[in-house]
């Protein structure tokens, strides 16, 4: 974990959770930071309206930004719901009273005016400071507006662009018309064109961020607008995750940009909550569980079946020889090796049974490559277990090349080594499964080997790993010298571990909210079983002796 720093959140309180103080908390959580709150209002509100605010008395307020100030040593402050003019000008008073003399941490001014549902949120004398923001808020003369901030002294001003609609050719004609205008097409065509798909349709509408900095250039952040009503709160989380990156000593551009894929993630994986404009989801990075959500008695009843269904070959493949003589580091080098550079060529179509509509990032076009299987998911356990299963695999992939490097195989080498007969039968087969269009068939067919891994991982870490206090357990467990202990332990991890978890909740939540017939249940143990034969043949592959 990054060093946590202590960030001040000015703001109002929500009583839905989704913005104001709620909505920075849990960002300055997710980000890893303490976050410390003073309220300057309280709202009556939930996602289809404001209805009834209170705000604090500005005395009250002051008291509480130095009990504060007065103990805890702060390194970023945000401001949002200020309220009224009374209160804005209290938050002025006790910030310049501590800080005068001493130097001020950054701070990120949120100028909440008007809440998304309409409803305002700062008293009209103090309204009308900033009521001339909404009018610029126009794709034409946005760029003027963070310029006449600018004269007020930040170091940069970000105009978010959720309510403006661009089109790719704006941007264009914009960037051909301002060549020292610097654009960041994230997720759009940026540098990760070539993992694009060709099928992927040009996002027609886009969002637009500005950043106009005091001693750089300004910056457009173009992204295709999600379609979604999960967007309460968004400019509490960009600016709250501005505070944040600033906190970690991040530039305003640094900033801008982390923040803004922060929140744009936040929507994207969103689970719609209440009737009208719902929260983001602030924790997409945290998805961990302390209590599995299943009953223990029976908790994977899919994969359960699938297992006992084809009990013995299950077995034989992750009991395999192979396994047990990895565990034991009496497996042969060479033998290592085949099998590493043979996986890492099935990698490549396991990440393209994910991987064919690229569709994490946004729903349009990616700058990460995901999958078909996200591309079919609509509920955020399956989006993140495909994301989870994807950095998995680029962490395999590159676990591979590093294992290659230590004995002795180039990365010229690892590429051009020809790929065995078991790897092609699989890897296609694979590719066969994820073209027929049945989402949970797709999954069996992954399971196999995530699972599979994710098992013979724990085992050998049990098995073959000494004590490291007095009780044997997983998590005392060491693998010191053990030639092999690396791989051991990213597949006994906690990151590969928590993917077999999401694995397993997507599968069985698919299968849950469609169930199937008795002919398409007996199509996928098919599929659960040839997978798992495939994969003790690439075992037997790699302990095969070469001619
Ligand atoms: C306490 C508080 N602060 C800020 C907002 C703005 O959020 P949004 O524009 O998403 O309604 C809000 N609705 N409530």
């Amino acid at each position: 974990m990054e060093l946590q720093r202590t960030i001040m959140t000015i703001a109002g309180s929500d009583s839905s959770g989704g913005a104001g103080i709620q909505a920075d908390l849990r960002t300055f959580a997710a980000l890893g930071h303490y976050g410390t709150s003073v309220i300057t209002a309280l709202t009556a509100q939930n996602t289809t309206g404001v209805q009834g605010v209170h705000g604090v008395p500005p005395s009250f307020l002051e008291q509480q930004i130095h009990s504060v100030l007065d103990d805890l040593d702060v390194h970023a402050i945000k401001t949002g719901m200020l309220f009224d003019a009374e209160n804005t000008r209290a938050t002025v008073r006790a910030l310049k009273k501590y800080y005068s003399g001493r130097a001020m941490p950054p701070l990120v001014c949120d100028p909440v005016c008007v809440s998304t549902s309409g409803h305002s949120l700062l008293a009209p004398e103090a309204l009308e400071n900033c009521s001339y923001l909404a009018r610029f808020l126009q794709f034409k003369t946005c760029l003027m507006l963070p310029g006449d901030l600018l004269r007020c002294g930040p170091r940069g001003v970000l105009v978010k662009g959720g309510h403006m609609t661009a089109t790719i050719a704006d941007v264009d004609s914009l960037a051909r018309a301002h060549p020292e205008i610097c654009i960041m097409r994230d997720g759009l065509y940026g540098d990760d064109m070539e993992i694009l798909s060709v099928n992927t349709p040009e996002p027609t509408s886009l969002v637009i961020d500005v950043l106009c900095e005091a001693d750089g250039p300004t910056t457009l952040f173009v992204r295709p607008r999600i379609d979604s009503t999960s967007t309460h709160g968004t400019g509490c989380t960009l600016s709250a995750a501005l505070a944040c990156a600033l906190a970690d000593g991040a530039s305003v551009s640094e900033a801008a940009t982390a923040a803004a894929a922060f929140t744009h993630l936040g929507i994207r994986t969103a689970t719609k909550l209440g009737a009208g404009h719902g929260p983001l989801n602030h924790l997409h990075s945290v998805t961990q569980r302390l209590v599995p959500p299943r009953t223990p008695t029976n908790p994977y009843p899919l994969t359960q079946l699938l297992i006992k269904g084809s009990a013995g070959i299950w077995r034989e493949y992750v009991e395999h020889p192979f396994v047990q003589r990895l565990g034991e580091g009496t497996l042969p080098k060479d033998s290592f090796v085949r099998f590493i550079t043979q996986d890492y060529h099935y990698l490549k179509y396991y990440a393209r049974a994910y991987g064919q509509v690229p569709s994490f990032f946004s729903s349009t076009s990616t700058d990460v490559c995901c999958s078909l299987l996200a591309a079919k998911s609509d509920t955020f356990p399956a989006i993140a277990s495909a994301t989870q299963t994807i950095l998995n695999v680029l962490r395999e992939i590159s676990m591979h090349r590093a294992f290659c490097a230590e004995f002795g195989v180039s990365a010229a080498e690892l590429e051009q080594t020809r790929e065995a007969a078991a790897t092609s039968a699989y890897g296609g087969y694979l590719i066969d499964v994820g073209m027929q269009g049945d989402t949970t068939k797709l999954l069996v067919a992954l399971l196999a080997c995530l699972l599979g891994y994710g098992e013979v991982g724990l085992w050998l870490k049990r098995a073959f790993g000494s004590a490291a206090g007095p009780e044997r357990s997983r998590r005392n467990v060491v693998l010191e010298g053990h030639p092999y202990r690396r791989w051991i332990e990213d597949y006994s991890g906690k990151e590969y571990q928590y993917a077999v978890r999401a694995g397993l909740e997507t599968i069985e939540a698919c299968a849950a909210a469609d169930p199937p017939s008795a002919a398409r249940l007996a199509e996928w143990r098919a599929v659960w079983e040839r997978c798992t034969r495939l994969e003790k043949a690439l075992w037997d592959m790699a302990l095969e002796v070469q001619d």
